[in-house]
């Protein structure tokens, strides 16, 4: 059920449901009644409601909800974008079994109604919204009606969440079968409210036979693969990661990393330190370990403990070739590897330099953590990444230009892998917008890794894990809360609460 359908995927959806033998306008049936099942719901018999319906199949499905909500005792106004002419198909049929007026769009009053159905534009979406349609959309944002959105805001993308122009506020949308990226993906996500999946009979078996490869990040899909310690666990089966330490003034982002790493299980974490930073890290480090290593060669020597699996590059690391030359190093003893912050900004507009890390992996993955900025700045020179057409798909691109797992993070976090899979994250709290947040993140990715959970699999866990601790602290949280949060997490995520 966490499968993302783009426009095209559920286009191809709809027509193998109709060529199974399930006619359009029955499909389009189900859609018009679980719109008027959401407005039945919450609001009581009688209550005012306009349906304002566009020239294709959403405003198809307008007319359907109009019709039964009138069977159900609401004083319904429908209002058409362009000529009832036009219309086509099994809207055209839609329209003709609905028998009350229908009034041109000029003429709707969106301030004066209780209720809005938006069934204007929804999978079709070709261009930017202006003239009429566009106007009608601000009078509906306007109105301080209860808006219901059809299967998505209009104006919004469904495939990418960007506004076309302008876009619907909706307090709830109702969709079908599958929730599409732009219900998940920002702006998109901002307009659609609580967001209601209904089901109006497209198998499961046809959306699995599409492949879809976008994703909710949710842990029923990683759970299977997450690792736990079997009986007979000893802490060197747990792996053993190794964070990078920034120097004397920059030592604590590592720090949170390898707490990080920690309370993701993995079964030995070690801050590698820089020797004039030894002091410092030794005196704030108690169940974590700590190494003096000495640049990219002290790291070459260190590594000689094979059982060294996973390391995080780049919280305060600093940026430069300093810090190239340790991943460099790494990637070269093939560890897995997470890199963050600094390791990425010192690949600015070097996305051939990662393709090369990851490259010398072998089996063994690389993790690349990006805020939009580092993102920015690494991809600066390939526009086939910077200016794909949304989040999922620059994540999608840099995933396949650089050979690594991509987290773009954010309040709508990517997770992409380099054979097109990709996961949109929805749990966590914009109370995760603070420092170090992102080095924690790192520090459980890297955890993971030590465990052996696949790169791409370990990336959503982590994001996931640390959205939900974050959710859990809330208000007045701060990065140190993170690691400290994720025990009750996991307790739940093992005993299946979340699934
Ligand atoms: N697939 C399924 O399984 C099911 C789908 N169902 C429903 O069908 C919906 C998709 O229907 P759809 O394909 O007819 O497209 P829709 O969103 O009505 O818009 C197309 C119309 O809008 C127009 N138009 C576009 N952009 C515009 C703009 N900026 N400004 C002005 N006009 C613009 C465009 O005009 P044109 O580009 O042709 O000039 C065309 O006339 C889907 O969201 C769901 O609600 C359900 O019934 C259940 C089964
Ligand atoms: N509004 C938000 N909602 C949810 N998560 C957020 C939000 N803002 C930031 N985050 C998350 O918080 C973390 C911040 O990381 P980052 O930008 O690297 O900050 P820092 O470098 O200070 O640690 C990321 O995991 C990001 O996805
Ligand atoms: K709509």
């Amino acid at each position: 059920m966490h499968e993302l359908l783009t426009s095209g995927e559920m286009r191809a959806a709809d027509a193998r449901t109709i060529a199974a033998g399930t006619p359009g306008r029955v499909l389009m049936e189900r859609a018009g009644r679980a719109v008027a099942d959401a407005v039945s719901a919450r609001h009581p018999v009688g209550t005012r409601v306009l349906i304002l319906c566009g020239p294709g199949n959403n405003g198809g499905d307008g007319f359907v909800a109009a019709r039964l909500l009138v069977t159900r005792g609401y004083r319904v106004e429908v209002a058409l974008l362009g000529e009832r002419e036009a219309l086509k198909g099994d809207a055209a049929l839609a329209a003709a079994d609905w028998k009350g007026p229908v009034a041109a769009a000029a003429a709707a009053r969106p301030d004066e109604a209780r209720i809005i159905v938006d069934a204007l534009f929804g999978a079709g979406l070709a261009r930017e919204l202006d003239g009429a349609a566009r106007t009608l959309v601000e009078a509906v944002n306007g109105s301080g009606a209860h808006v219901v959105a059809v299967d998505i805001p209009s104006g919004i993308d469904g495939d990418s969440g960007a506004i076309r122009g302008t876009g619907v506020r909706a307090h709830e949308t109702v969709t079908f079968a599958r929730r599409k990226p732009g219900h998940l993906l920002l702006p998109g996500r901002l307009h659609c409210g609580h967001v209601r999946v209904a089901d109006i009979g497209i198998s499961d078996d046809v959306i699995a036979g599409l492949a879809i490869g976008t994703r909710a990040n949710h842990p029923a899909w990683w759970r299977p693969q997450f690792p736990v310690p079997a009986l007979d666990a000893h802490k060197y089966r747990r792996g053993h990661a190794v964070v990078i330490s920034g120097g004397i003034a920059g030592t604590g982002a590592a720090r949170l990393a390898a707490r990080g790493a920690l309370r993701a299980g993995a079964g030995l974490v070690t801050v590698a330190s820089p020797p004039a930073a030894l002091a410092v890290n030794a005196a704030q480090l108690t169940a974590v370990m700590v190494r003096p290593v000495d640049g990219a060669d002290g790291l070459a020597a260190f590594l000689e403990d094979s059982r060294i699996n996973a390391l995080v590059i780049g919280p305060a690391a600093g940026v430069g070739p300093a810090t190239r030359r340790m991943v460099e190093t790494a990637a070269g003893r093939q560890r897995a590897l997470v890199l963050d912050a600094d390791a990425l900004s010192s690949f600015a507009g070097d996305a051939e330099g990662l393709r090369g890390i990851a490259g010398a992996m072998g089996r063994s993955g690389v993790i690349l953590t990006p805020h939009e900025g580092e993102f920015a700045r690494i991809f600066k020179d390939q526009s086939d990444v910077v200016n794909a057409p949304s989040k999922l798909e620059r994540a999608r691109a840099a995933a396949a230009a650089t050979g690594a797992v991509i987290v773009l993070k954010g309040p709508d976090t990517v997770i992409a892998a380099p054979d097109g899979r990709a996961a949109i994250n929805e749990n966590g709290t914009p109370w995760l917008a603070t420092a170090g947040a992102g080095d924690v993140l790192a520090g459980i990715a890297a955890g993971l890794l030590a465990q052996a959970m696949p790169p791409f699999l370990a990336a959503c866990a982590a994001v996931w894990l640390h959205a939900a601790a974050g959710e859990r602290v809330g208000p007045g949280l701060i990065a140190e809360d993170l690691p400290e949060a994720l025990p009750a997490v996991l307790r739940d995520l093992l005993a299946g609460i979340d699934e």
